[in-house]
């Protein structure tokens, strides 16, 4: 298999290599949040175009640039969740792992991770396959216990995860992270109270989400149009993401890019206070579940 078989995947299964794409792109940049050295080959041939037609809807290249980008929000994303997890995993909570839906995320090979931890990872058969191929073809050593579940995140999975070897009545940290705004609302409860049938008490919740504006701003047409016209349109936001993660059992704050410990000297403009409307947000949620 080669990284061209990317084009074998759906649309909201090629996200994932638009996600990687955005992360070779922030592993380029001097002033890089992070850096993900597997991300461009696991973009293979399909990531790029993407990119590309994504930079050029959201900044026409004669457009001037004032607000933070999508490949802005994207590296202060892969922040955040890679703190909270390496952070995590040196709490009881962190000994087990659940990357909901993983993509071709990479933070078991490039994360410090404690001895002890198992990072279980989901996502549909066909991405599965790929990354897999594409991380044994370059000879990628995890640097922790990490296991693949390939399922759709919208069946029951419970059992194969189980299987997998995760435990259900410990604690554990769940990351569900670029998946909830592909998903209609039926979709997300769905997959939250799925999530809250095999956590434990005080286990970490995390996802990230758009607010209900993101789905209908007239500046937002643009981008919305775009991730439409490949197939997989945004679906859902929330305005209340601390209600929505409370009505699944967990007890969750949520922050937004730019915010203390959100910007990471990438985000220059002050975030709008939560009661201002039709403002594009996107909130990275941290819970607990009751
Ligand atoms: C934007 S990518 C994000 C992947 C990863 N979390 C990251 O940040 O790199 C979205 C991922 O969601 C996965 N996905 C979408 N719907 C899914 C579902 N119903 N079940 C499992 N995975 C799903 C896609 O296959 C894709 O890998």
């Amino acid at each position: 298999m080669t990284t061209d078989t990317g084009s074998l995947l759906d649309s909201v299964e090629r996200t994932a290599l638009l996600t990687a794409a955005l992360r070779a792109a922030e592993t380029r940049r001097p002033d890089r949040l992070y850096e993900d050295p597997f991300a461009e080959v696991l973009a293979g041939a399909v990531g790029p175009g993407l990119l590309a037609e994504l930079r050029a809807t959201t900044f026409p290249v004669d457009a001037a640039r004032t607000l933070p980008s999508t490949p802005d929000y994207n590296a202060i994303r892969t922040r955040f969740f890679d703190d909270l997890l390496s952070e995590a995993a040196r709490t009881p909570e962190g000994r087990q792992v659940v990357i909901a839906p993983a993509g071709m995320d990479t933070r078991p090979f490039r994360l410090d991770w404690p001895a002890g931890v198992r990072v279980f990872e989901i996502d549909r058969p066909p991405v599965v396959a790929l990354k897999e191929a594409v991380l044994r073809d370059i000879g990628a050593t995890p640097h922790v216990d990490r296991t693949t579940v390939a399922v759709d995140l919208r069946d029951d999975w419970e059992d194969e995860l189980a299987a997998a070897g995760y435990d259900p009545a410990a604690p554990s940290t769940w990351l569900l992270e670029g998946l909830l705004y592909y998903l209609p609302e039926d979709d997300v409860h769905h997959v939250l109270e799925r999530v809250r049938g095999v956590t434990a008490p005080g286990s970490v919740i995390a996802a990230d989400l758009v607010n209900a504006a993101a789905l209908t701003l007239p500046s937002m047409r643009g981008l919305l149009d775009l991730f439409a016209g490949w197939g997989c349109p945004w679906l859902f936001g929330s305005d209340e993401p601390e209600s929505l993660f409370a009505r699944h059992g967990v007890d969750a704050v949520a922050h937004q890019p730019g915010e203390p410990g959100a910007d990471f000297g990438r985000w220059p403009d002050p975030v709008p206070p939560r009661d201002v409307a039709d403002v594009r947000r996107v909130f990275f949620v941290r819970g607990v579940r009751k």
